[in-house]
């Protein structure tokens, strides 16, 4: 067994198995702290409830709790493992939500048989919980997933591998983008992936400047394009009318890899294929689209960006989804709209050009951070995230009228 698996393998299992408990937040000490905690006390709130719906907020944990769901079809880049399998990740999750927002989270993994079952099993327990973040689903069910429970319930839905990621891979893009001195509305994108990650990342792209025309999208069968027959309505949308058929050919003058697929799948000698300064995001978990290292040997012109964060420029979701939620919960928000996600997107992207804190150089384990190739995004353990993502999405509630109530006062002050 490797050094690194057995590492990962004992922090998963010593010395509590797990990532996460639950702990209390009030005294059960005595007799009277059990009178107020369960009969005959908690009868009181149950009654405020019963009576004021919203008081749930009050007496309750609910408006700082997400829950974590799955049904493991698509866990990182390992594929469809399963419930079970999906539960560390789903922790894990948890275990950030924790960490970097202050949210309590818990996972729920769901055996089910139909999509509708699925569905039925989220819809009926979502108001339990201030939010649910829908993660590691598969493509294209996750789709009609996300649309039927957003129809369906109170709280903000929100598919973390479609949105999450889209917002971080946009704020990095564009920051990128910039530093070669190229323009999103004249780029030329290489979509590698056309599932939950990809479909999203392209359609905000797009909603950033990026041109439909531009984008090549890639699946498991090659190049998506008006002449296939066997595509879902969301590839669909993406089918270039073009003779291309493979990667080499669509990558060939491009200015920017996307990769949401697997790992290994970008060669070095496609690469070479590029236009001049090309952006790599290789954003494959655990496993990249290509190592660093093999595309920084071909190319010296070039942003290189993984999901990991073992590399310079990780594009991950943990930058956006702890912080969207903090925002959405502290506002009471029905839903994240696309007026929250792009708020979010400019305020990831507008933090990598500030000077980088001492703490979060020392966490890093770095000497210095400066805008520029090798930090294009802020690093998740930066604690300006908390306060800059969440408020820019929770004003963005507000004014988009997604928010059930005002901004708290002095809401995030630094
Ligand atoms: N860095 C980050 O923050 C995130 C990274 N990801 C990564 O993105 C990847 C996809 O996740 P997700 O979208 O949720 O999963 P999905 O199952 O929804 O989509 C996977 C997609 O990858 C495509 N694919 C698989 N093998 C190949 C191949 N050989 N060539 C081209 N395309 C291929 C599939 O093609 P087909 O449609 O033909 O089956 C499918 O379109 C994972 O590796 C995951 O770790 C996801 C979310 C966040
Ligand atoms: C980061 C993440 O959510 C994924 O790889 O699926
Ligand atoms: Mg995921």
């Amino acid at each position: 067994m490797s050094d690194f698996r057995k590492q990962a393998l004992d922090y998963h299992a010593y010395p509590t198995p797990g990532k996460i408990s639950i702990e209390l937040t009030k005294p059960a000490e005595t007799s009277k702290d059990l009178a107020l905690a369960y009969s005959p006390g908690v009868a009181e709130p149950v009654r405020a409830i019963a009576e004021n719906p919203d008081d749930v907020y009050k007496y309750t944990a609910k408006g700082n709790m997400v829950a974590v769901i799955s049904n493991g079809t698509a866990i990182l880049g390992l594929g469809n493992l399963g419930p079970m399998a999906s539960k560390p990740v789903m922790e894990g999750k948890a275990l950030l939500f924790k960490r970097f927002a202050g949210l309590d989270s818990i996972d729920i993994e769901v055996t089910h048989r139909t999509t509708q079952d699925f569905i039925n099993t989220v819809a009926n327990i979502a108001d339990s919980f201030g939010g649910v973040n829908l993660e590691d689903i598969k493509a294209p069910e996750c789709f009609e997933i996300e649309q039927a429970l957003i129809e369906r319930c109170e709280v903000p839905i929100f598919h973390d591998d479609q949105h999450g990621t889209a917002i971080v891979t946009a704020a990095g893009l564009l920051n990128a983008l910039e530093i070669q001195g190229k323009d999103l509305r004249k780029a030329q994108i290489v979509c590698l992936g056309a599932g939950a990650a990809a479909i999203a990342c392209m359609e905000l792209l797009i909603k950033c400047g990026a041109q439909r025309e531009h984008i090549y999208m890639l699946d498991s069968k090659g190049v998506i394009h008006t002449r296939r027959e066997d595509l879902n309505e969301y590839k669909a949308l993406f089918a270039n009318n073009t003779d291309k058929r493979t990667l080499e050919e669509v990558i060939t003058e491009a200015d920017v890899f996307v990769g949401v697929s697997g790992p290994n799948l970008l060669s070095p000698d496609a690469l070479k294929l590029m236009a001049e300064k090309p952006i790599v995001f290789a954003c494959s978990n655990p496993d990249p689209e290509i190592k660093p290292e093999l595309a920084l040997a071909v190319r010296d012109d070039l942003i290189m960006a993984t999901g990991r964060s073992d590399y310079p420029n990780q594009v991950n979701n943990v930058l956006c989804f702890p912080f969207i939620f903090r925002g959405a919960l502290d506002v009471r928000a029905k839903a994240i709209n696309d007026e929250m996600k792009l708020a979010a997107v400019e305020a990831i992207r507008q933090l990598a050009k500030e000077p980088v804190p001492e703490s979060v150089l020392k966490a890093a384990g770095i000497d210095k951070l400066e805008f520029g190739v090798d930090y294009i995004i802020p690093k998740p353990l930066d604690p300006r995230l908390r306060t800059r993502v969440s408020k820019a999405v929770a004003e963005a509630a507000v004014a988009s009228g997604a928010a059930r109530i005002e901004l708290p006062k002095n809401y995030m002050t630094e």
